[in-house]
C-alpha cells in the first residue's frame, strides 16, 4: 500500500524520518557493497586502487593492482572559498522543494515524462541570475565544450534525514552524455556499480541511435574494457567540496551511481547540471521541440 509521506518518499525509496514514523525496513546497501570487490577512484593517476574509504590507499602511496576506470572527470577547486560560500548563501534565499530519500531540491528545467517520452516547457523560464557564474566557469573545460544547460537542479543532503540517492542511470532519452555536478559543500562519494539488469531501463537503447558528443571532442573512445570482469566490483568516487565531476562515456552508460546515507556526514549541497541529447539540439529529428527550451534555457532572472 502507497503511503502518502510527509517527508517527501514514495515507494520503495525511504528517510530516516519514514523509517522511525512508520517502521519502514531498510536494506543497508553500504554493508552489501563493502563485501564486494571495492576500488577508490584517483584523480591524479586516473585508476581506480583497491580500498573502500577514500582516505585509504592514498597518492602517490598506492598498493595493490588498479584498474581502468574510464569516464571520469574531476576537477578539485573548481569554486573558491569565497564563491562557494556567496553560492551557499544565495540557493537558501530561494525556496527548495521535499524530494525522495532526505534531501531537498531545487529544480529549473522542462517537465519530462521518461516512460512516456513526453516533453513539456511547464513553468521553466530559465535560471537563477545568482547562478549564472557556474554555468559560465564550463566554458573554461575543454571537456565541456558546446555544453548548454537545459536542467539545473540543486540538490540538499542533510545527515539528519539520512540523505542518499538511490543507484540509477540519468534518463537517455532526453539527457546527453555529460552529466555534470558542482560539489559546493560537504565532501562526498560517488558510488558506482556496474549496471547489468535490462536495458530497456533508463532508455539506455537509445545511446546507439546518436553520436558520442565527448568521442568527438576527446578524439576517443571512453568504453569500459572487459565489463563483464566488473561484475562484482564497486567503484568509488571523490566529490570534494568545491569540485567539478563530469560523468560520461563508461561511466554515464555501464555503470549505476549512488551516494550512500553513510558517506553524507554533514550538509551536502551540489549542483547538477544536465544537457539535451543529439536529437533535440541543432540539426536532430527533435530540434523544433528542443528549440523552445533552448530559448528558454539562455534566460538567467
Ligand atoms: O548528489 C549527487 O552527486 C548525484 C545526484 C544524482 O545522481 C542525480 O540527481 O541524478
Ligand atoms: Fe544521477
Amino acid at each position: 500500500m502507497e503511503i502518502d509521506r510527509s517527508c517527501g518518499c514514495k515507494g520503495i525509496r525511504s528517510c530516516l524520518i519514514c523509517e522511525t514514523i512508520y517502521r519502514i525496513p531498510r536494506i543497508n546497501l553500504a554493508d552489501n557493497l563493502q563485501n564486494k570487490r571495492t576500488y577508490v577512484y584517483c584523480i591524479n593517476c586516473d585508476k581506480a586502487w583497491p580500498g573502500w574509504n577514500l582516505s585509504s590507499n592514498q597518492h602517490p602511496n598506492h598498493i595493490g593492482v588498479p584498474i581502468d576506470y574510464p569516464g571520469v572527470y574531476i576537477e578539485p577547486n573548481f569554486l573558491s572559498k569565497n564563491k562557494a560560500k556567496i553560492l551557499i548563501k544565495k540557493l537558501d534565499e530561494l525556496p527548495w522543494d521535499l524530494s525522495q530519500s532526505g534531501r531537498r531540491k531545487q529544480n529549473y528545467g522542462p517537465k519530462c515524462n521518461f516512460k512516456r517520452r513526453r516533453l513539456r516547457l511547464g513553468n521553466f523560464s530559465g535560471f537563477p541570475a545568482t547562478t549564472r557564474f557556474v554555468q559560465e566557469k564550463f566554458a573554461n573545460v575543454p571537456l565541456l565544450q558546446g555544453f548548454q544547460t537545459i536542467e539545473q537542479c540543486s540538490l540538499e543532503y542533510d545527515p539528519l534525514r539520512g540523505a542518499s540517492i538511490d543507484p540509477h542511470i540519468d534518463d537517455c532519452w532526453i539527457w546527453g552524455e555529460r552529466i555534470i555536478t558542482v560539489n559546493i559543500t560537504g565532501d562526498a562519494v560517488l558510488t558506482m556499480t556496474p549496471y547489468t539488469d535490462a536495458l530497456y531501463r533508463y532508455n539506455l537503447p537509445d545511446v546507439e541511435t546518436y553520436p558520442s558528443v565527448v568521442e568527438s571532442i576527446l578524439n576517443s573512445k571512453k568504453t569500459q574494457p572487459n565489463m563483464e570482469a566488473m561484475e562484482h566490483v564497486v567503484v568509488r568516487l571523490p566529490m570534494p567540496a568545491r569540485s567539478l565531476m563530469v560523468l560520461y562515456g563508461a561511466s554515464r552508460y555501464n555503470w549505476e551511481h549512488a551516494v550512500l546515507r553513510e558517506d553524507v556526514k554533514g550538509r551536502r549541497l551540489c549542483i547538477a547540471y544536465r544537457e539535451f541529447t543529439p536529437p533535440y539540439l541543432e540539426g536532430g529529428d527533435h530540434f523544433d521541440e528542443g528549440s523552445k527550451i533552448l530559448e528558454k534555457a539562455r534566460i538567467f532572472w
